[in-house]
């Protein structure tokens, strides 16, 4: 473990120098996991798992999109693509990876394979922390931990193919053996992180579920529409709205940010933008401030928790969510992005 001083707080982070990947396959040599549910974890995850060498099994309802999608990432009907049951009766690891609201309802089918000594693992607090809520209560022989990649499973496979890797937090809920931290830890590096911070289940889903809903996708999407349409009404076109207001964010100054920090983007623009952006960043502060206080409350409150079990375990639910994305999609905002992504030159 590395202690690194992050803006003045020490904490300790695990990187793959102090637990290389031969470790980690050492440490889980006697294991076979089982990767349950192949949606936008599942895949990422597994197939990371396997290129590194781990004894890997996907479970998945059969029939459907993500059986499909099984099927043609190269895992074998019978041999490493069973249906719920069989996998988590063949695995020692169960990755419960199914979706939040999908994992209550295969609850009870899980539940029976976790014989003692065996692993759970969750990439995500949720079902732990509000288990008055979900009815998700392991067993007490059984170790309980949790590696979460700070990204989509699209992300976490990409960057693995470019040999890179996104940042994952981990933590244990439940050491029965001994060895829950070190299976966290080797799973950690096995899925492909760049880095492991630690963290627990209430902290880990409280983070989360702000975040999500807050700047990196529910406050960013908000205010993309609030400034587009401001320059909508004053006659601006669509091009030039969308260009200030997306196109020049996702591609011009984040990678600033990414690279180099804040500060950093704000001393390669003009200085008529710092000026105005330096001044302008207060008052934004100041008036969302009141919002991310809300949202925290209600995230901690579990009343956002409510909300997910309600609507995530309606049979509708996926055909509810095409129309909201068909929406946006053809929203004149993102019909401009569309128009706009293919004029870009590296595309044509
Ligand atoms: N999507 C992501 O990139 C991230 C997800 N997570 C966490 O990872 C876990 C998995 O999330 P996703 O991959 O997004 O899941 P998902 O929403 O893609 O669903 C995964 C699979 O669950 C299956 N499923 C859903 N309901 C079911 C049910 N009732 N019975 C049987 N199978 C069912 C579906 O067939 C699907 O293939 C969650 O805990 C999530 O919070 C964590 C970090 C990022
Ligand atoms: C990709 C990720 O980490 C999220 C946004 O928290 C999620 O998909 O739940
Ligand atoms: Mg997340
Ligand atoms: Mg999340």
């Amino acid at each position: 473990m590395a202690t690194i001083n992050f803006g003045g707080v020490n904490e300790t982070v695990i990187t793959r120098d102090e637990f290389p990947l031969e470790k980690a396959q050492e440490t889980l040599q006697h294991e076979v996991i089982a990767v349950i549910g192949y949606g936008v974890q599942g895949p990422g995850q597994s197939l990371n798992l396997r290129d590194n060498g781990f004894k890997v099994i996907v479970g998945q309802r059969k029939g459907g999109k993500s059986w499909e999608k099984a099927i043609a990432d190269g895992w074998i009907e019978g041999e490493t693509l069973f249906d719920i049951e069989e996998a988590c009766d063949n695995a020692t690891i169960i990755q419960y990876l199914l979706s939040d609201a999908g994992q209550i309802e295969a609850w009870n089918t899980v539940k029976k394979h976790l014989t003692a000594g065996k692993t759970l693992y969750f990439s995500h607090g949720f079902g732990i922390t509000f288990n008055e809520k979900t009815g998700i209560v392991p067993p007490a022989d059984v170790d309980v931990i949790l590696v979460a990649p700070k990204g989509s499973g699209t992300s976490l496979r990409r960057l693995f193919l470019k040999g890179e890797g996104i940042n994952s937090s981990i933590a244990v809920y439940q050491d029965a053996t001994g060895r829950a931290k070190e299976k966290a830890i080797a799973l950690g590096i096995g899925v492909g992180s760049g880095y492991l911070f630690e963290t627990d289940f209430q902290k880990e889903v409280y983070s989360d579920l702000t975040g999500e809903r807050g700047i990196l996708m529910g406050a960013l999407a908000g205010l993309f529409e609030a400034q587009y349409n401001v320059l909508r009404k004053n006659g601006h076109s669509p091009s030039e709205a969308f260009n200030e207001t997306v196109e020049e964010l996702t591609q011009s100054l984040m990678p600033l940010v990414a690279e180099n920090g804040m500060d950093w983007m704000f001393a390669n623009t003009s200085v008529t933008a710092q000026r105005g952006a330096l001044d302008w960043k207060g008052k934004f502060r100041d008036a969302t401030t009141p919002v991310f206080e809300n949202l925290y409350a209600e995230v901690a409150s579990g009343r956002e928790a409510n909300r997910v079990i309600s609507e995530g375990s309606k049979t509708d639910y996926r055909q509810k969510l095409d129309v909201e994305l068909k929406e946006i999609r053809e929203s004149e905002l993102w019909q401009a992005g569309a128009a706009v992504r293919k004029l870009r030159p590296k595309l044509n």
